[in-house]
Formats: C-alpha cells, sequence, structure tokens
C-alpha cells in the first residue's frame, strides 16, 4: 500500500525558532494518527504546513503521489485534504446550515440543487449532532460545538485526509463519546489525522500516534508503545517512573 502523505525534511523557522525542524512523516490512507506533544512542540505548526496556511522553509510534503509543497490551501482542499482549527473558519453571524452550505456548495460546484445542497448540510450537520442547532447562528453556539461546526464543514468537503487540531477542547464529557465514535464513523472512508491533549481520546482513537518534542518527532508507535516509552513519559506525560 502506497501512503497517502509523506513529509521529508519538513522545517519551518520563525525567526531564530525551528518550530518544525527536519520531520520525516509518513500517513498510510484509513490510519487514524494521534499527535501529541507538549505545549509549544510545533503541533499545528506542522498540520499548517500539510494543509497549506504556511509554507515550510525547507522540505517537502508528496499527498497521493504528488508534491503539493508549494501549493496554496484551497487547491489541497479541492485534492481532498480538509482541516478544522480551534474555530478560525466559522463565519459568527451566519447560521450554522449556512457555515456547512459553503463547502458543500464549494463540492457541488457542477449541480448546485438546493436539494443536493440540503442533504449535503443536514448530512454533516447529524453526524456532528448539530442538526438541531442548524438555525442558530455560529457565533451564539457553545464553544465546544462551535469546534464541531468547523469539523461539520470539514466533513462536508467528503475529505480524503482530515485534519483534527484539538477538536474535544470545549466538549463535555458525553460529547466526547459521541465524538469519538463520530471520527471512527469519519474514519471508514477517510484518513484521519487528529492534534489531541485528552490522553484518554487520542489512547483510544489512534491506531498510531506521532509523539513531537521541540520541533522533532520524538517517537511514533501504537497507543501501547507509547505509553510505555520512557522518553516519551519525560517528556510529555508525566509519568513518575524510576
Ligand atoms: N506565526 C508564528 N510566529 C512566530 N512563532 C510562532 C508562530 N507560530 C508558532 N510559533 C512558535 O512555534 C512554536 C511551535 O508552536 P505550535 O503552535 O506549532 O506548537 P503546538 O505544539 O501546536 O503547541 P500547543 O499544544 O500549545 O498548541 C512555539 O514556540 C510557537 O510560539
Amino acid at each position: 500500500m502506497k501512503p497517502l502523505l509523506t513529509t521529508s525534511g519538513l522545517s519551518r523557522r520563525f525567526g531564530g525558532l525551528r518550530a518544525v525542524d527536519d520531520v520525516d512523516f509518513t500517513l498510510m490512507p484509513g490510519e487514524i494518527r494521534g499527535i501529541i506533544g507538549p505545549n509549544g512542540a510545533g503541533k499545528t505548526t506542522f498540520v499548517s504546513l500539510l494543509c497549506g496556511r504556511i509554507l515550510p522553509s525547507t522540505g517537502t510534503v508528496m499527498f497521493d503521489g504528488a508534491d503539493i509543497t508549494g501549493l496554496p490551501a484551497f487547491r489541497r482542499v479541492r485534492r481532498g485534504i480538509a482541516y478544522t482549527f480551534q474555530i478560525t473558519s466559522v463565519f459568527a453571524k451566519l447560521s450554522a446550515y449556512d457555515n456547512v452550505a459553503l463547502p458543500v456548495q464549494r463540492r457541488l460546484s457542477d449541480s448546485r440543487s438546493t436539494a443536493s445542497i440540503r442533504s449535503g448540510v443536514m448530512g454533516a450537520l447529524e453526524r456532528t449532532g448539530l442538526a438541531d442547532r442548524a438555525s442558530m447562528p455560529a457565533g451564539e453556539l457553545a464553544y465546544g460545538h462551535q469546534r464541531l461546526l468547523e469539523v461539520a464543514m470539514g466533513l462536508a468537503l467528503k475529505p480524503r485526509l482530515l485534519i483534527l487540531d484539538e477538536p474535544t477542547q470545549g466538549l463535555s464529557d458525553g460529547e466526547i463519546e459521541n465524538f469519538i465514535d463520530l471520527v471512527r464513523d469519519i474514519a471508514r472512508d477517510a484518513t484521519v489525522l487528529i492534534i489531541e491533549h485528552n490522553m484518554p481520546v487520542v489512547m483510544q482513537l489512534a491506531g498510531r500516534i506521532t509523539v513531537f518534542d521541540a520541533g522533532r518527532i520524538l517517537a511514533e508507535g501504537t497507543p501501547h508503545e507509547i505509553r510505555a516509552d520512557l522518553r516519551v513519559q519525560d517528556a510529555y506525560l508525566g509519568t513518575q517512573h524510576g
């Protein structure tokens, strides 16, 4: 099986800071991959390089066999990379429905029938548990629900790769349970890359976990391997051992 996405020597500097430092990374189709690491480790910068929000200082990004390193974000979206970043794409004054209608219209650019737009929007809102809030202005949704709305907007694109940056922040325990089911459902026909600080969530969901520290990959493995890794415990999990 060929990788869906690879990076080689991927780096991004901000002034003298190496936020992402020479990262070689491989993601296989169908994976749910977790990304963890301490604050400032470079996780958000790394996935921003994958989706084209920022460009690398050096290195390459390959997606589905093609070099996408220099492509702008909207062209990566067209190739099937969708991402959600801490409510940066939600329009507060538009309803939840209208927010999701934007990416649905983009996907259905050939056949814009009202019925197909409606079914695309409501499908994404139902999957994320937001259907009964469809007419609420997005800015009036609870914080966690705005995060889910971003996921709905990503899903509406029917992506091949969905990148989620801390999607469970602000969700209640019950909502997190639903979210775990949702991600498993999404992973039946998409690859998922998820930055997540909530360890039980990432341990339950991810097939493999990549640990970032100071811009580099510190460790990679199954949840079991990562939990047992002493370097990870030192850098991040804060577990006492000795
Ligand atoms: N636009 C920017 N300009 C300057 N420095 C930046 C910029 N974006 C990120 N950084 C710095 O790069 C480093 C990595 O940040 P990044 O947000 O990628 O880490 P992170 O692992 O996602 O952290 P967190 O878990 O806190 O979200 C940090 O030191 C951060 O301050």
